[in-house]
């Protein structure tokens, strides 16, 4: 085919009728990378992901710890690069394990197996698919990460899983049940680190982890030329991350660049989104992230769970606490609504630029 020939909207169609995923590509045999998933350069300027070598030590804090030692801790890694390991966190290595293994488990299955679930649509509470990365209304065509994504939104309201694979339901909803239980302890953590007291976040706004996105990310033939998870901040308050040894996350550093944050055996990495950013006044950073593909033969897993508010009302409200505007702190943002935000994610693409517009201007 010419190279005028070719339409990305039809290749992004074919591509997704074929219900195989990225996996379906590698299964296939490809040798190189579709141009579907060509990274154009005016998305991605910063230097091709595999030169990063940049030797960073992500904060690690340990929940066994008292209160006095982690919180400060704590309050550090939320201030400085927005991303920190937990240990002792509560949550069994068995379960942890158990859900990235059935993780894999389901989005190795053979492909007509696995077709039978995949959707760019949510079915009831689950869509299973490769998600096409939404950069900002003014890009260029369409895009695809170099991934497969499993989501399941156990609700509000009541989640509807009769779609939930049987290869890894049992095993999700286990995790579920225990991250839950872990992200009520960060949040009381987080607030008490804000100095606004332990149970201020979940009154304010009842934390839920409710979303969960199950990655899957298939060796790559050419992977300097992909990207596993486009540069973003996450929407949420906060997130936990379960991921297997194989690495590929970075952050951004303050100078511009990325460094690797390598798997830590038997931890789980936090990370503060961006409304909790706005929540507390800019005392805490969302930071960019991305993945990059490190490997020609490994898979790579990873499971997401974002921890939102459950209030969610077009009368709910997130801005900075009050108790935060003391002498001397101004209002960085506007109070907004969820749809507000969402919106303008959409609009301005995933990163802090979508919270920018809810800043106020200061002389
Ligand atoms: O797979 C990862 O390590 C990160 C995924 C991520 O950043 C996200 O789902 O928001
Ligand atoms: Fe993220």
């Amino acid at each position: 085919m010419a190279a005028d020939d070719y339409d990305a909207a039809v290749a992004l169609a074919e591509f997704q009728a074929a219900r195989a995923g990225v996996r379906g590509l590698i299964e296939s045999g490809i040798t190189s990378v579709p141009p579907l998933f060509l990274v154009p350069s005016t998305i991605s300027p910063s230097p091709p992901p595999l030169e990063s070598e940049i030797i960073f030590t992500i904060p690690s804090v340990d929940l066994a710890l008292p209160h006095s030692s982690s919180l400060p801790l704590i309050r550090a890694a939320a201030r400085s690069c927005g991303f920190f390991h937990v240990t002792n966190h509560g949550v069994d290595t068995a379960t942890v394990d158990g859900a990235v293994s059935a993780v894999r488990a389901f989005h190795e299955l053979p492909l007509t197996v696995r077709s039978a679930f995949y959707t760019p649509a949510s079915v009831g509470s689950v869509t299973y698919s490769t998600i096409p990365i939404q950069p900002g209304k003014n890009s260029a065509g369409p895009l695809l990460p170099w991934r497969d994504t499993l989501q399941v939104r156990f609700g509000p309201p009541a989640p509807d899983l009769a779609h939930l694979p049987p290869a890894c339901r049992d095993a999700l909803l286990k995790y579920q049940l225990l991250m839950t239980a872990l992200g009520k302890k960060m949040a009381g953590l987080l607030s008490e680190a804000l100095g606004v007291g332990a149970g201020r976040l979940e009154r304010a706004m009842q934390v839920e982890g409710l979303l969960m996105a199950c990655h899957y990310y298939p060796p790559c033939p050419e992977p300097a030329r992909v990207v596993g998870g486009l540069e973003h901040t996450d929407p949420s308050l906060f997130t936990v991350l379960a991921q297997d040894g194989v690495g590929g996350l970075q952050v951004r550093l303050r100078d511009g660049r990325w460094a690797d944050v390598p798997p830590e055996p038997g931890a789980l990495l936090v990370n503060i989104g961006d409304v909790l950013k706005v929540v507390s006044n800019d005392e805490y950073e969302s930071v960019e992230h991305r993945v990059v593909i490190k490997s020609c033969e490994d898979a790579r897993v990873s499971i997401a769970l974002f921890f939102n508010p459950a209030k969610r009302q077009e009368s709910d409200l997130f801005g900075p606490l009050p108790e935060l505007l003391t002498a001397g702190k101004q209002q960085r943002y506007r109070a907004f609504t969820l749809t507000e935000f969402m919106s303008s994610r959409r609009e301005h693409g995933h990163g802090t630029k979508s919270i920018d517009q809810f800043r106020i201007a200061h002389e």
